[in-house]
């Protein structure tokens, strides 16, 4: 698989492009808006700058990458590719219509159709297309150049070749570790996850300590590289609330279910790192 679409260019979308681009792929990158694609095409640039100041990346290399990938509010650009990776907002009706979009695009009849989702069922993009078989969950981790991990989902509708060549590309071709997971809420990393990161939320909502304590506390005990509210932060809450709803949707669990402090920043703007505020206000 040579040639790789990613769909949405926000945290995960561009990080994402950025891991293809590196590996040698030719990638191509769609968003709704120009203002998406400039911005995307602006994190991918500074985080290459970034490796090469850092002397982790040539800058031929740089620049061969950077050639390498293609920016386009165009849908039908992706109509060649053998794999597409969608990274766009976690919205399960703006998935399932671009699986629909992907499918009707997409020409060749081997490509495969992943989903970043943190959170989805897999078999409802699936389900959105008229070659469910070819529907896989791709779910890197942020931010996606740096965290080793690939959970690879097969839903019950996935043929069990191409969860292999899934695996195969993001093992081999990218050089990341896969492990293979269930099309359960979370799959296995967010399950885990989302309850600790949300008792975080629950835990300041109550008072019952700062924000500097809740995360100094887990990265000074437990040797977390970030505490969970700059994690929050990182993530975006307004991701963070659509993942708790739509786990809390599917599980009635309380543990995932979404604080009223989040619901409450997100509506405020305060989204997190990538809108220069959220929890903490120090990223500007
Ligand atoms: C309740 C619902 C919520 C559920 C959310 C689920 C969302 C999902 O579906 C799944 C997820 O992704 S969960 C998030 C997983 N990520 C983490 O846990 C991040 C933890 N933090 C870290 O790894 C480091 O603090 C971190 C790498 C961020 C920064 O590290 P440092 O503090 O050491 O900072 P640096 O020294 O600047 O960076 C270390 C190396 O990383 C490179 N780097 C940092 N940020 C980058 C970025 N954004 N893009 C590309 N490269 C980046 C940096 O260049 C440096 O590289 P080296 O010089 O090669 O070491
Ligand atoms: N933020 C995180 O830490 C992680 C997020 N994810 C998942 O990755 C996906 C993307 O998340 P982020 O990049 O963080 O969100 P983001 O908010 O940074 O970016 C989402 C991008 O999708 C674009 N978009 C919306 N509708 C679109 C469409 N129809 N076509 C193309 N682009 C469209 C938006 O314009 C935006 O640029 C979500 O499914 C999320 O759950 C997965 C792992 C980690």
């Amino acid at each position: 698989m040579q040639k790789v679409g990613v769909v949405g260019c926000g945290l995960m979308g561009s990080g994402i492009a950025e891991v293809a681009a590196r590996a040698g792929l030719d990638v191509v990158v769609r968003d709704i808006s120009e203002e998406a694609v400039a911005s995307g095409r602006k994190r991918v640039e500074a985080s290459l700058s970034r490796a090469v100041e850092r002397g982790k990346l040539e800058p031929d290399a740089r620049d061969a990458a950077l050639e390498s990938m293609t920016f386009s509010t165009d849908l039908d650009i992706l109509a060649d590719r053998d794999l597409v990776i969608e990274a766009a907002s976690e919205n399960e009706e703006i998935k399932k219509k671009l699986f629909a979009e992907l499918d009707r695009i997409v020409s060749n009849g081997d490509a495969i159709l992943a989903s970043n989702t943190s959170s989805m069922p897999i078999v409802r993009f699936a389900q959105a297309t008229s070659r469910p078989e070819q529907v896989i969950g791709m779910h890197f981790f942020n931010p996606a150049p740096v965290q080793p991990l690939v959970e690879i989902i097969s839903s019950v509708l996935t043929a069990p070749e191409v969860t292999d060549r899934g695996e195969a590309f993001a093992r081999d071709t990218l050089g990341k570790t896969t492990i293979r997971a269930k099309d359960r809420p979370g799959f296995i990393v967010n399950a885990l996850l989302v309850p600790y990161l949300l008792s975080a939320i629950r835990m300041y909502e109550s008072g019952m300590a700062s924000l500097e304590d809740i995360d100094t506390g887990m990265i000074n005990g437990c040797a977390h590289p970030m505490g969970p509210m700059r994690l929050n932060d990182l993530v975006g809450l307004d991701t963070t609330l659509a993942i708790a709803r739509s786990m809390h949707g599917e599980t009635n669990d309380p543990a995932y279910a979404p604080p009223v402090l989040l619901s409450r920043m997100v509506d405020a703007g305060y989204l997190g790192k990538k809108a220069g505020r959220g929890f903490y206000d120090d990223y500007r």
